[in-house]
Parts: C-alpha cells; structure tokens; sequence
C-alpha cells in the first residue's frame, strides 16, 4: 500500500509495551542531512514521547546510507541495545546508484537484525524528488522517522 494511502505516524500507542528500560540506537546518514535531521528529530522524539529515556537513545551519524548496514552492526552487536533504527534519505539520480545503494542497505540491515535477533528497523526513504523526500519528512506523507521508531517499539512487543 502507498504511503499516501497509509502511514505509522497515526498509530495506536495502547498496545505498545513498556520501553522506558529499553536502549535504542539510531544511526542516521548525512546526505541529505536536512531532510535525515527531521526524521532523527521524528524518531527520537517518539521513543520520548513513548516512554524510552535520553540516556538509552545512542545516536551515530555516518556518512551516507550505504553505510547504515554497518553502522547498525556496531550498535546491534552489544546485547544490551534492544533495536537500532537506521535512517537516510536517497534520491534518484542520472544513474542507477541509487539502486544499488538501496538495495544493499534493505538486505544489508535485514541480515544484521536477523543475525543479532532484534530489530533493525528500515528507515530509508527512496525517492524520485527531493520533493517526495520532503513529504515524508514533516511533510504532507508524514515523517518516517516517527514510522521507524513506531516500527521499533512495535517489534519489541512481540
Ligand atoms: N547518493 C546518495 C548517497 N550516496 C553515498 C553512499 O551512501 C555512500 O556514502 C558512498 O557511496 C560511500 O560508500 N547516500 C545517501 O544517503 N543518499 C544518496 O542519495
Ligand atoms: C543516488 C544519488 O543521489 C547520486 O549520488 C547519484 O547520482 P547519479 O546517479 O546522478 O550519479
């Protein structure tokens, strides 16, 4: 389904469990990074507004989103983080590096979640415009950054 037929940012809080003991990290890219610095805002602020405390949210910036899958790895591999929540924002270019970068990333991230047992939530947006970027970003689709951390919060539940 579309983003602009559903999105997480309006989401049921009264099933989520407990987190205020849970550690997150966040791993944000910097390309793009006035867009990704909304979306770690929206991230952040949601695990606050759910229970999660300032010091149990490590956040790490790297370079760009090709890099999330190993930055996620460095968080994953301590048992005592509970989900990491990678976040980057890639455009679509003249070639089709964007492609790759996705790619590697949506497979990338799930192989550490499935390898460290816990949630490594995919918070990349992909999009045509930097116009799309925006709307998922504080804009008209919501913000995937609160999705990601929704996302989390969710997985930790089960
Ligand atoms: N084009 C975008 C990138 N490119 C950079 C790569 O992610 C990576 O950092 C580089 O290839 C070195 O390994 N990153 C984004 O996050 N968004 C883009 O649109
Ligand atoms: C994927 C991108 O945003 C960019 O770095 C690559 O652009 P291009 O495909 O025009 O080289």
């Amino acid at each position: 389904m579309a983003t602009s037929l559903q999105n997480l940012s309006d989401y049921d809080a009264s099933t989520f469990i407990d987190i205020s003991e849970k550690r997150f990290g966040l791993v944000v890219a910097d390309w793009n990074r006035e867009i990704t610095d909304v979306l770690s805002a929206g991230a952040y602020d949601t695990l606050l507004k759910h229970g999660a405390t300032a010091d149990n949210i490590y956040r790490n910036t790297v370079p760009g989103s090709f890099e999330l899958t190993l930055g996620a790895q460095f968080l994953a591999q301590h048992d005592e983080m509970d989900a990491v929540i990678c976040l980057g924002v890639v455009i679509q270019g003249e070639t089709k590096h964007d492609d790759y970068i996705c790619h590697a990333v949506a497979q990338g991230i799930t192989q550490v979640g499935l390898k460290f047992n816990k949630p490594v939530i995919f918070g990349l947006v992909t999009t045509n415009t930097l116009e799309q970027a925006w709307d998922r970003a504080g804009g008209k689709h919501g913000n995937k950054g609160v999705e990601a951390a929704v996302a989390a919060i969710q997985m930790l539940g089960f």
